[in-house]
């Protein structure tokens, strides 16, 4: 039997890979998509799609179970989602996810979708994860040690606060158009 378990994986954090663990015990392979692979440099999304292909790889490598990491672009319309999907996939027999919007689209198409209790979801969170980068608290002990090496190799924290601090100039320049100081405008 084949899984598929979707995420954006902003980063690959403890919550997904208990979620890996526990569904490595329902099925004999597991397609890992990669959500939204064509967004990068946000705050939201920071790390490309490849830099989650390492962080995912490395980190499933610890469980016996094949796995399948495939990026997976966002398409402008739901309802064509899912064979989208199954374009872009290795067949898969269910799915796993928590996402209200893919449960839809996935039971919607006839395919069957585990859901499962969340993990400590007040710290495995990628939004708190992602502030705590920001804020230079810490996050290591949130994320599986591989994504620490892969997000320490890319330089990513402080790619992440870069990021985030010029998407709130943005936000706040946006808000008010006033603004006319040179000096902004030089930073941008
Ligand atoms: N702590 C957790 N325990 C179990 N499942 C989780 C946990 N966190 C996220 N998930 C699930 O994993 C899938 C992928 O989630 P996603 O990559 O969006 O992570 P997230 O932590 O919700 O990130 P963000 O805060 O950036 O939205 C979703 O189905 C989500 O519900
Ligand atoms: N129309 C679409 O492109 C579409 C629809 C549903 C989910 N998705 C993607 O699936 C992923 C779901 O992952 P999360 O559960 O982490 O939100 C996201 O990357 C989301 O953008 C895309």
């Amino acid at each position: 039997m084949r899984g598929f378990y979707i995420g954006r994986f902003q980063p690959y954090h403890d919550g997904h890979h208990a979620m890996v663990e526990r569904i490595a015990e329902e099925v004999d392979e597991l397609v890992l998509g990669i959500g939204s692979a064509d967004d990068s440099h946000t705050t939201h999304d920071p790390f490309t799609a490849g830099e989650r292909i390492m962080m995912l790889t490395k980190a499933v490598d610890e469980f016996d179970l094949r796995t399948y990491v495939v990026p997976l672009e966002d398409i402008n319309r739901n309802a064509v989602w899912v064979s989208h999907v199954e374009s872009m996939c290795p067949d898969f027999d269910v799915a796993y996810s928590n996402n209200p919007l893919v449960v839809r689209l996935f039971e919607e198409s006839g395919i069957e979708v585990r859901q499962s209790p969340m993990f400590e979801r007040d710290r495995l969170e990628g939004s708190e994860i992602r502030e705590r980068m920001i804020r230079d608290e810490s996050w290591r002990d949130r994320v599986p040690d591989p994504v620490v090496e892969t997000i320490e190799e890319i330089n990513g924290v402080k790619r992440l606060q870069h990021v985030s601090d010029s998407d709130s100039l943005e936000r706040y320049t946006a808000e008010d158009e006033s603004v006319d100081d040179p000096s902004i405008g030089d930073e941008r």
